[in-house]
């Protein structure tokens, strides 16, 4: 399947900041995420793949439209939830929904059908007939994905949809996004700081960081299964440590649990065999999986031991290839909190 979106070398400078930095990316139909810092470049990007800014340096086409000569083209098929409240207070959801279609040049009828039907699939009822003024945060976000639906999009772009919400509007919300990419069969750019949402809703993620390409793949290549084993035994977990470092296993302690590396198959077999013969109960024994926030990670880095845990020389314990990644670079949270 073609491309959604396909970048080449994309440019935004800025006087003082280059927002995006020779960017080359293609994102493929179903559910895009575009994740990064704040004031890495996603709502510039947003606004150049809508042909509303035209970019310093290279091209790119949205649904095979190019974005230089066909961006009025592109917003015909494309809808766009915008980052920030720019909702008028004292009209209803139901009448702005209504003029937003009237805009995309729907006539009167069709305009008032479509604007009911898509207020009642983001989630809103009875209360489309109140002022907007009076809505909550969750309510106004759903206002704000049902006008860029309403004229019936190939492809929306959606620029922090779950801002400002609780953790129950996030569920909801990242619901509605997964039905919209599965359900209705539109694609989707939603774009967050919050890269563990974008992993439970997304079929493929982008990551950017100041301006520039991190990666682009299919979620499924973020978490792909690690070279780490993780085990849990009840108790002993010293015991099952020293058993396994004196058959040459590379171990480490972390929190309740081993992380072993996984050199061949037969550590299973180790494992199982020194919990048997330490009498020890195996509680758990499964590949570690990554998580996508290891993107923003440094490079792997061996964890140290804490004295006393597995004896061994100094510097035993294994940090070559397989060692878990230190928690080193930022965390989803401190992406989030990093610049709000
Ligand atoms: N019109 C503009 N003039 C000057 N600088 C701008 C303009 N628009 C964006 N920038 C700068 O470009 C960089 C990227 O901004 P952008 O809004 O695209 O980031 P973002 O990833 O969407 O972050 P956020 O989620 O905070 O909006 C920032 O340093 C921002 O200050």
């Amino acid at each position: 399947m073609p491309p959604i979106i396909e970048t080449r070398g994309l440019t935004m400078r800025f006087p003082r900041v280059t927002a995006l930095d020779d960017l080359t990316l293609a994102a493929p139909p179903g559910v895009v995420g575009l994740v990064g810092a704040n004031g890495a470049g996603k709502s510039t990007l947003i606004k150049i793949l809508l042909g509303l800014l035209p970019p310093s340096a290279g091209g790119a086409q949205v649904l095979g439209l190019d974005i230089a000569r066909q961006g009025g083209e592109i917003r015909r098929v494309v809808g766009f939830m915008p980052e920030y409240d720019c909702l008028p207070p004292d009209v209803s959801a139901t009448e702005f929904v209504v003029h937003m279609a009237r805009m995309c040049g729907l006539p009167p009828t069709a305009a008032r059908e479509r604007a009911a039907d898509t207020l009642r699939h983001v989630g809103l009822y009875e209360e489309r007939y109140r002022p907007i003024g009076g809505y909550s945060t969750g309510m106004r976000q759903r206002v704000k994905l049902a006008q860029a639906l309403v004229h019936d999009p190939r492809l929306v772009f959606l620029d922090e949809p779950t801002n400002g919400l609780d953790p129950a509007g996030r569920d909801e919300m990242l619901g509605l996004i997964r039905r919209i990419g599965h359900e209705f069969g539109i694609s989707v750019l939603v774009t967050s700081h919050l890269l563990g949402e974008l992993e439970r809703v997304c079929d493929h993620v982008v990551v950017i960081d100041g301006g520039r390409l991190l990666r682009s793949q299919a979620v499924e290549a973020y978490t792909a299964a690690s070279g780490v084993l993780v085990v849990e035994v009840d108790e002993g977990r010293d015991d099952l440590g020293r058993w396994l470092y004196g058959r040459g296993v590379a171990v480490r302690p972390e929190e309740r649990l081993l992380m072993i590396d996984i050199g061949d198959e037969s550590v299973y077999d180790l494992v199982r065999d020194g919990s048997a013969e330490l009498g020890l109960r195996l509680v758990r024994m499964e590949q570690r999986r990554h998580h996508i926030e290891e993107v923003f990670s440094v490079a792997p880095q061996a964890v140290p031991l804490p004295p006393g845990a597995v004896p061994g020389p100094p510097g035993a314990v294994p940090g070559g290839p397989g060692a878990v990644p230190g928690p080193a670079g930022p965390s989803a949270e401190e992406l989030r909190g990093g610049a709000r």
